[in-house]
This record gives structure tokens, C-alpha cells and sequence, in this order.
């Protein structure tokens, strides 16, 4: 049986309102999800017992065993692989990584078995893995659970990352008001320019907690938001990685460019987000 390997897109929550607080004290979302067209790679093979290696400019740090999501997405597929993770997003930085690895491995395991995977209760891998799980635009709701898939026209962007790692749940906490309004209706029509106009009246809840935690989040958004062409920068899930949405990829490549020449320790990237 030939290994199976599939992609894992970046997460980018354009919008992450945060509309209540449920007894097991997970948060009630309403987030407009997209992906991107950079991310990790994984590759899966049939083997007598699971095992777990991690390659790629980001493997340092993201652990090997049983912790590491992908290996808890094969345990939920239910049969022992050698999965090999390619890593290139940075990890614990709001852009879904380990839930995006483990929505792959279950794509790439139903690809090498031939038969689909339970997705009833599959947030309680990780709350983005539902989302992660078809890896297109989707409204998501609930703790993660939710999934409206949504036509999306593609969206150019800048993804930056300042290197510091935010933990979800410290973010989450230190979010006084619970009870936020959900999304406003969508835009049906427009294309991106009307796409971006609402995106603008529209928030991330979590961006000023995110900020109290890790500061350099307001200067990664205040440097994203001073390059030319930027229409929008807003922070992704709980950070730290924030976006900013231009015209053109041309614009978002040279922003990006202009960025790394400042930032130079930052993660940099230009993107295409659908
Ligand atoms: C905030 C979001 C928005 O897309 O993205 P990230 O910043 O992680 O990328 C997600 O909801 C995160 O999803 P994920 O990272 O998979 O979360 P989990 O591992 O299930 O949960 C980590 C912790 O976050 C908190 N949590 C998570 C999801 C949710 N709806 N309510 C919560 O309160 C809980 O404290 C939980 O213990
Ligand atoms: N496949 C994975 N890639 C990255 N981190 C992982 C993975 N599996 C488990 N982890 C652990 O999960 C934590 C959160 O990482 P990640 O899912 O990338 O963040 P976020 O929830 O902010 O999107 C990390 O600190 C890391 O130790």
C-alpha cells in the first residue's frame, strides 16, 4: 500500500466573535474561516504501530508523540500509521496548525484505507478540527463544531507571525465580556472590495486579550497596517499571528517584502486565502 500524503492549510479566522460562554467552560464562536495557500504537509503509511516524525523549518519544539494532534487523528481514524509531519507554520500561533495537521492526517488515512472517518464529537480532537476537516471557507459556530461552508471569493494576504507563542486558553481567559454580538449578515455580492468593507464592521473578540498577553501583537498589527496598499490587518484566532488583506498578490508579495526587511525574526508570508 503506497503512503498517502496530504496538505495542511493555515487557518485564518477573518472574523472571531465570541458570542457566550458554555457550562464546560468552552466559548461559543462565530468566525469566518479561510485557508491559505501555505502550510504543513503530511504524509501517512500503513504500519504495524503509530509513529511520528517531524521535518520542516518548524519542526523544533512540536512534539513526536502521542501529545502531537496528528497522532491523536490517527488514534480517532482508529488504525496505527508512521506519519511523517512537514512542518512549516509556526506552532501555538492562532493559524490552526495542530488542528489542520490533524484534519490532513484524516484526509490522508480515508485517501489510504478507502473508507471515511466518524465526525460526530470531532471537535473534542481539537475546536478547529471540524473546520480544518474540508479545509474550505466556512462560517464556523459553536465551540468549532458548526461548519457552514461558504463560496468565498480568494482574498490576498499577509500572514506575520512575531515569534512569540500565545496559549489559547490563556487568551480565552483573560476576555472579560463573554457575551459578544454574533456576525452581521454577509455581503451575497460585491466581490472582495464588499467582502472587505464588512470584514472592517466586523471583529475578532479575542485581539485585545491577545494583545494584554503578548504586546508586540499591537505592533505586528500597526506594521502590517502602514504598508502601502493594506486594506485591513486583524489578528487570526488567539494569535499571535495577525493578517492584512490587499487588491493583488503583487502588493501583498511586496509588503511582505517590505516586512521581512524590518522584522527580519519575524514569520513572514504572502498568501492566498479561499
Ligand atoms: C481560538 C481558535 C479559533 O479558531 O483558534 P486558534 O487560536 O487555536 O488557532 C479555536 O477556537 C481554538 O481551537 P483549538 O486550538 O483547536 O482549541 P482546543 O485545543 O480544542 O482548545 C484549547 C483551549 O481553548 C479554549 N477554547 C477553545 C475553543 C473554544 N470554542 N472555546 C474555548 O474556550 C479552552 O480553554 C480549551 O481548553
Ligand atoms: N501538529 C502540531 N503542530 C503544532 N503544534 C502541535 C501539534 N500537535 C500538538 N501541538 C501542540 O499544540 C499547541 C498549539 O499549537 P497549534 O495547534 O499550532 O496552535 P493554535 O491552537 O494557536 O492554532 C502547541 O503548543 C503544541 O505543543
Amino acid at each position: 500500500m503506497p503512503p498517502s500524503s496530504a496538505f495542511a492549510p493555515a487557518k485564518v479566522n477573518l472574523t472571531l466573535h465570541v458570542t457566550g460562554l458554555r457550562a464546560d467552560g468552552f466559548h461559543l464562536l462565530d468566525s469566518l474561516v479561510m485557508f491559505a495557500d501555505v502550510g504543513d504537509r503530511v504524509t501517512v503509511a500503513d504500519a504495524p504501530e503509530m509513529r511520528l516524525t517531524v521535518t520542516g523549518p518548524r519542526a523544533a519544539g512540536v512534539p513526536e508523540d502521542a501529545r502531537n494532534l496528528c497522532w491523536k487523528a490517527a488514534e480517532w481514524f482508529g488504525c496505527a500509521v508512521a506519519i511523517t509531519l512537514d512542518k512549516h507554520l509556526p506552532a501555538a500561533a492562532g493559524i490552526g496548525g495542530g488542528s489542520s495537521d490533524a484534519a490532513a492526517v484524516l484526509r490522508a488515512m480515508q485517501d489510504l484505507y478507502g473508507r471515511s472517518f466518524p465526525v460526530e464529537g470531532l471537535e473534542r480532537l481539537g475546536a478547529d478540527v471540524p473546520v480544518c476537516s474540508p479545509g474550505h471557507a466556512a462560517r464556523m459556530t459553536g465551540i468549532g463544531e458548526g461548519v457552514l461552508p461558504l463560496t468565498m471569493a480568494p482574498m490576498q494576504a499577509v500572514l506575520v507571525n512575531p515569534g512569540v507563542d500565545v496559549p489559547t486558553p490563556q487568551v480565552f481567559k483573560a476576555l472579560t465580556c463573554k457575551d459578544n454580538p454574533p456576525m452581521d449578515a454577509m455581503p451575497e455580492d460585491g466581490g472582495t472590495p464588499a467582502a472587505i468593507a464588512w470584514l472592517k464592521t466586523q471583529r475578532n473578540d479575542l485581539q485585545a486579550p491577545a494583545i494584554a498577553v503578548q504586546p508586540v501583537i499591537a505592533e505586528v498589527l500597526a506594521a502590517l497596517t502602514a504598508t502601502p496598499g493594506a486594506r485591513l490587518a486583524r489578528m487570526s484566532g488567539s494569535g499571535a499571528t495577525c493578517f492584512a488583506l490587499y487588491d493583488d498578490r503583487a502588493t501583498a508579495e511586496t509588503a511582505a517584502a517590505a516586512l521581512r526587511l524590518k522584522h527580519p525574526g519575524w514569520w513572514i508570508t504572502a498568501a492566498t486565502l479561499s
